[in-house]
C-alpha cells in the first residue's frame, strides 16, 4: 500500500475565502476537529499577515498535539522568523515557504529576473532549516511556469533542504491529464526528486481541482493539500473530503492508504461550515445533505431492492446515520438518548432531563424533529452568545410601511431596551440593536435558511457585519426568523472587541 499524506489548509487558503475571518478561539476549535478526523498536516495560517494570525498559529503548535502543524511564509525572512517564532511550541512543526514561479508572475508581480527567483528560494530555504527541519517549499503557479524552470528551482531548494515541494495550479488552470503529466515530468526530470515528498495544491476555478488532484496523485505525488468543504480564494481549492472518499471506495484498485477517519467528515463539514457561516450546497459530493437522498421513484425502487443500485458510499461511513427513529413530542428519553448516540454525540446521563426537556419544546412545536434539530439541541450551529443575550423582541408592522421593533438586550448582565424604525422588521430589530449597543457596523451580508424540515422547520440565520476594519460572521437559529435574525446580529456584534 502506498501511503498518501493529507495536508489541510481550512485554516490558511481556506481562511482567504473572501469575507471569513476566523478568530483563534474558532480556529482552535477547527483545528481540534481537524486532528480528530485525522488529517497528517495542518496549516493553520500566515503568521507574518497579522498578529491574530501569529496568535492562532501558536496556540493550534502548543494546542493540537499528534499532528504536523504548519505555517505559510513568502520567501522573505522576517516572514520566516514570526512563523518559527509562532511554531516554538509545536511538537512537530513545518514552516512552508515559497515564492511564483510563472513567468507572469515572476516578472509583473514580484519583478525579479528568474535567476534571482531561485536565489530567494535557496535563501527562504537555508533560512528556514536553521529553525526547523520540516521545510515545504512551494512554487506558486507552477502550472504556468516553464516546466525546465519549475525543476531547476526544485532542484536548488532540494539542495537547500527541502523536504517538501509542493506544485501548486494557484490559479486552477489546469485539466487532469496536463496536471498529471506535469508531476510525472517533475519525477523523472528533477535529480534526488526521490528525497523528498511531492504534493500538489489545486485550485478549481475550471471546477476542476479533485481531479487535477487526483490526477497528480497518479503520477506519483506523495502528499495532497486542500480545506474542508473546498472553500479558498475565488472558486476555492481541493476539497478534501471528495479525495479522501474518492481514494477511499477506491482503495483496493489503488492500493493507497490514509491516516484519516472518514466517520468525523460530515461532522468536520458541519462544523467549518457552522463556524465560517459559508454554506454547504444542498448537492455538494459527499457533505451536501442531498448527496445521499433519492427523489424519484426509479431510484427509490433500485434503493429499496438493493442499496448499491444508486448508493457508491454509504452514508454511515462519513458519519451521517441512516434514520430509523421517527422523534416527536411522543418520543421518550430513551429515544432520543438513542438517536442522539448515533449521530455521535455522547450525552451523560446527568445531561438528559436537561435535553429532554428542551427536546420537548421543540417538539411541541414540529410535527417531526430530525436529526438537524438534534444537531441544533446539542449546540453544533448555536453561536455562543459571549456578552450580549437576546432577551425580548416584540415588532409591529403595518403592510407595506415601515415596521418598529422593541428590543431588550442583557449587555454583561444589565437589561437594556430601546426601539426602532426600520425598512421591514428585520430592519427594525437590527436598528434597535445598534441604538443599545452604540456600536458602529455595516451590514454586509444577511441570509436565512432552513436548517431542518418540516412547517415549524428552525430557521438558521446568518449575518456578516463590517466594523473596525474587519468582517464578522453571526449565527441564529430558532423557529421564528425574526428571533434568528436578531440572535445572529447580536451574536456578530458580541465579537467586536
Ligand atoms: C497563492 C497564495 O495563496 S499566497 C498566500 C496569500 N496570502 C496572503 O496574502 C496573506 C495575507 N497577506 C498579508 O497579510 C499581506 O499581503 C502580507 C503581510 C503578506 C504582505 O504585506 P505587504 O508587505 O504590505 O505587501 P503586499 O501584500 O502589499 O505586497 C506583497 C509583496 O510581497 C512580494 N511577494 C509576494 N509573494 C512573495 C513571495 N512568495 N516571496 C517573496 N516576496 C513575495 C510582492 O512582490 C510584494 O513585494 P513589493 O512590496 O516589493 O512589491
Ligand atoms: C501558497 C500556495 C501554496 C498557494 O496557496 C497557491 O499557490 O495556491
Ligand atoms: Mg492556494
Amino acid at each position: 500500500m502506498r501511503r498518501l499524506y493529507l495536508f489541510d489548509t481550512t485554516l490558511r487558503d481556506g481562511e482567504q475565502s473572501l469575507g471569513i475571518t476566523l478568530n483563534v478561539r474558532e480556529k482552535l476549535e477547527i483545528a481540534k476537529q481537524l486532528a480528530t478526523l485525522g488529517v497528517d498536516i495542518l496549516e493553520a495560517g500566515f503568521p507574518a499577515s497579522s498578529p491574530g494570525d501569529f496568535e492562532s498559529v501558536k496556540i493550534i503548535g502548543r494546542e493540537v498535539k499528534g499532528i504536523t502543524v504548519c505555517g505559510l511564509t513568502r520567501c522573505v525572512k522576517k516572514d520566516i522568523d514570526l512563523c518559527a517564532e509562532a511554531l516554538k511550541e509545536a511538537e512537530d512543526p513545518r514552516i512552508h515557504t515559497g515564492i511564483a514561479v510563472s513567468p507572469i508572475h515572476m516578472e509583473k508581480k514580484l519583478r525579479l529576473k528568474p535567476e534571482q527567483v531561485i536565489q530567494k528560494a535557496e535563501e527562504a530555504v537555508r533560512h528556514a532549516k536553521k529553525y526547523l527541519n520540516d521545510v515545504e517549499f512551494y512554487a506558486e503557479d507552477a502550472f504556468r511556469s516553464d516546466y525546465d524552470f519549475l525543476a531547476k528551482i526544485f532542484e536548488r531548494v532540494i539542495a537547500a533542504g527541502a523536504t517538501v515541494v509542493n506544485i501548486p495550479d494557484t490559479v486552477g488552470y489546469a485539466t487532469p491529464w496536463e496536471f498529471g503529466e506535469l508531476v510525472s515530468y517533475i519525477k523523472t526530470n528533477v535529480p534526488n526528486i526521490d528525497r523528498v515528498k511531492i504534493s500538489v495544491h489545486c485550485h478549481n476555478d475550471l471546477g476542476m481541482a479533485t481531479a487535477n488532484t487526483l490526477a497528480g496523485v497518479m503520477a506519483g505525488a506523495d502528499q495532497v493539500e486542500g480545506t474542508i468543504n473546498g472553500i479558498g480564494e475565488r472558486a476555492g481549492n481541493t476539497a478534501l473530503e471528495e479525495v479522501i472518499m474518492a481514494m477511499y471506495t477506491q482503495k483496493n484498485r489503488y492500493g493507497i492508504d490514509l491516516a484519516v477517519n472518514p466517520r468525523e467528515i460530515a461532522a468536520t463539514s458541519r462544523l467549518v461550515s457552522s463556524i465560517t457561516g459559508v454554506p454547504v450546497p444542498s448537492h455538494k459530493a459527499i457533505v451536501g445533505t442531498n448527496a445521499f437522498m433519492h427523489a424519484s421513484g426509479i431510484h427509490q425502487d433500485g434503493i429499496l431492492k438493493e442499496k448499491q443500485t444508486y448508493e457508491i458510499i454509504d452514508p454511515e461511513i462519513i458519519g451521517v446515520p441512516r434514520n430509523q427513529i421517527v422523534l416527536s413530542a411522543r418520543s421518550g428519553r430513551h429515544a432520543l438518548k438513542h438517536r442522539l448516540e448515533e449521530l455521535g454525540y455522547k450525552p451523560e446521563d446527568s445531561q438528559m432531563n436537561t435535553l429532554y426537556e428542551e427536546f420537548l419544546l421543540l417538539a411541541d412545536k414540529k410535527q417531526e424533529i430530525y436529526d438537524e434539530d438534534l444537531h441544533v439541541l446539542m449546540g453544533t450551529g448555536i453561536p455562543e452568545q459571549n456578552g450580549i443575550k437576546v432577551k425580548n423582541i416584540s415588532v409591529a408592522t403595518s403592510g407595506k410601511q415601515s415596521a418598529t421593533a422593541a428590543v431588550t438586550l442583557e449587555i454583561q448582565g444589565t437589561e437594556i431596551t430601546d426601539a426602532a424604525i426600520g425598512n421591514g422588521p428585520v430592519d427594525a430589530v437590527f436598528k434597535a440593536i445598534d441604538r443599545i449597543t452604540g456600536k458602529e457596523v455595516r451590514l454586509e451580508d444577511y441570509s436565512i435558511k432552513s436548517v431542518s424540515r418540516g412547517k415549524e422547520a428552525l430557521g438558521n440565520a446568518t449575518v456578516k457585519i463590517f466594523a473596525d476594519g474587519n468582517y464578522y460572521v453571526g449565527k441564529g437559529v430558532s423557529t421564528d426568523v425574526i428571533d434568528a435574525s436578531a440572535h445572529a446580529y447580536a451574536d456578530a456584534i458580541s465579537k467586536l472587541n
